[in-house]
């Protein structure tokens, strides 16, 4: 190789910038400090172990360590809480999970409002009084949706059928009952508002996932490169935006409309954009651009904190069911029990008595995979009961599989699938506990936990009643990893219609 004089002072440049760089970024911890995981290489810390032996490396790092520990991973120091201490930041006003997560998933900058703390409070009050409160009037709506769906994207299957399942999680599945309960019977039957509301996260994290190299120089740097697209007029979920909107303004000037004419007489349509209207925060005697605007944004992050997370969980349960067949006939036929007894048409009664397939549906939560999820960050300095003091700004990652998977809770093989662990113990899937954080916990716990749990359990119970489900290779299909993080698998599922 040929280096000239000139290059020289490019060289020093760069050294000039490594070295500040690692003097800037050197980890400086506190008194009292969680233990700090030793690493040999400066900058890049304990990133390559994260990233790429994520389950191994903190395992080995729990023994060692106790609980919590901290590693450097992107330039920044983490601090990772297990079994024992994790409770402790979800009991606590201290944590924030919006704070840690806004810079690698920067979904302020298209929905604004998301980052005002009474935007939260206003979701999780409608969620619990607009959805949760009326569970039992949505079921029939609901699976009238989710056969829909399934006629649709997987219809008749007189020979095997394979399903991908790569492309979305059966999003679409899961959208159609949440656009019924969001925006109404009426709205929810127009396929471009379905589209829309399955595609909105995905197109979304398509122009943010990069990985976060640049937070070697801080998370910031990161957070302003990915959105650079958006900042620049590209926008792929602006026509999304749109959709709704079109449909939206009729129907919200029909029912103030309906509502003058009628007063008393009014019936209100059971749905979020009525909940809404009713809102005296929300009160209005126009749909003028900005109040659509207003109403369409809330919607939206309903829809980003529910499709994915509950499409990801139920094809996550489809595959553990498709690849356990010791299991297909017992579940099959308390579904086939309930289908004779309601006759094909699901009353709240109905779903409470899939004790089997809610034992099963919590169990495929519990072992989903993740390592590490669900970073909080702390908003104060803040000192565990323990006497470890963590400070203002540091990020706390749930490290799932300690809990998930401890021998005192499950037993000596804690990774082995306990189906009716759940059942013979009293625990549904909905219900959290220390040793189950799958819909986190403490004061800001999913409120959204009732309402997934239900739409994966009637579809499910849909699915298993109409078809054979099995995995291409005949076994369990492996989950794929992203460092730390779960997604379901993607080899696709053989559908195949049940003789009747
Ligand atoms: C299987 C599906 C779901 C999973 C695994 C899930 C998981 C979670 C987790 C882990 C949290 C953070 C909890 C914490 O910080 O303690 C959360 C928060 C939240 N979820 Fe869910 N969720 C699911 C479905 C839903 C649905 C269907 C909705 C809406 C209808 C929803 C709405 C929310 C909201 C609004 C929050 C923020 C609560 C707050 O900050 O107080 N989620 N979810």
């Amino acid at each position: 190789m040929y280096f000239s004089f000139e290059t020289i002072p490019t060289f020093v440049w760069v050294f000039i910038a490594t070295y500040a760089i690692y003097w800037i970024k050197k980890p400086r911890l506190g008194k009292n400090e969680p233990p700090m995981v030793p690493y040999k290489i400066p900058i890049i810390g304990h990133t390559a172990d994260y990233l790429f032996n994520a389950e191994k490396f903190l395992a080995e790092c729990r023994q060692k360590y106790g609980d919590p520990f901290s590693i450097y991973v992107f330039g920044q120091v983490n601090t990772v809480a297990g079994n024992e201490i994790v409770h402790e930041v979800y009991d606590s006003e201290n944590f924030n999970l919006l704070s840690a997560t806004r810079d690698v998933f920067p979904l302020y900058r298209v929905l604004k409002s998301v980052l005002d703390p009474r935007t939260t409070e206003q979701l999780v009050k409608t969620i619990r009084e607009g959805i949760t409160s009326k569970l039992p009037q949505y079921t029939g709506r609901m699976q009238k949706q989710l056969m829909i769906s399934i006629n649709k994207e997987i219809g008749d299957c007189s020979s095997p059928k394979l399903i991908k399942t790569a492309n979305d999680n059966f999003a679409s599945m899961i959208s159609r009952p949440v656009a019924d309960v969001l925006v109404g019977q009426e709205i929810a039957k127009n396929e471009d508002v379905v589209k829309a509301f399955a595609d909105f996260t995905k197109d979304f994290i398509s122009i943010i996932a990069i990985p976060p190299i640049l937070s070697f120089i801080h998370p910031k740097v990161h957070a302003q490169v990915i959105t650079l697209p958006l900042r620049f007029g590209f926008n792929p979920i602006s026509k999304h935006v749109l959709t709704l909107k079109k449909h939206l303004k009729p129907v919200l000037e029909k029912r103030l409309k309906d509502k003058k004419i009628l007063g008393d007489e009014y019936k209100p349509p059971l749905d979020i954009i009525e909940y809404i209207l009713n809102n005296p925060e929300y009160k209005t005697k126009v749909i003028t651009d900005d109040y659509l605007n207003k109403i369409c944004e809330f919607i939206f992050i309903i829809i980003v904190a529910s499709i994915n997370t509950t499409s990801r969980h139920i094809t996550c349960a489809l595959y553990d069911f498709a690849g356990r067949p010791e299991l297909w006939d017992d579940i099959y036929e308390e579904q086939a029990i309930i289908d004779k007894e309601c006759n094909g048409v699901l009353l709240p009664q109905h779903i409470n008595k899939m004790v089997k397939l809610d034992s099963f549906l919590r169990e495929s939560l519990r072992t989903f995979d993740a390592v590490a999820a669900f970073p909080h960050r702390s908003l104060e300095s803040h000192t565990f009961k323990n006497g470890m003091t963590i400070p203002k700004g540091r990020i706390v990652q749930t490290y799932l599989m300690d809990v998930h998977y401890n021998t005192t809770a499950y037993g000596p093989e804690p990774k082995s699938f306990l189906p009716y662990h759940g059942l013979e113990n009293n625990f549904s899937a909905s219900k959290t506990d220390k040793n189950y954080f799958i819909f986190g916990s403490g004061k800001h716990i999913c409120p959204g936990r009732f309402f997934a749990v239900n739409e994966i359990k009637i579809g499910m119970h849909k699915l298993i009643l109409n078809y054979h489900i099995k995995t291409p290779s005949g076994k369990i299909e492996k989950k794929v990893i992203y460092g730390p993080l779960a997604e379901p698998p993607i080899t696709g599922l053989i559908f195949e219609n049940r003789k009747k």
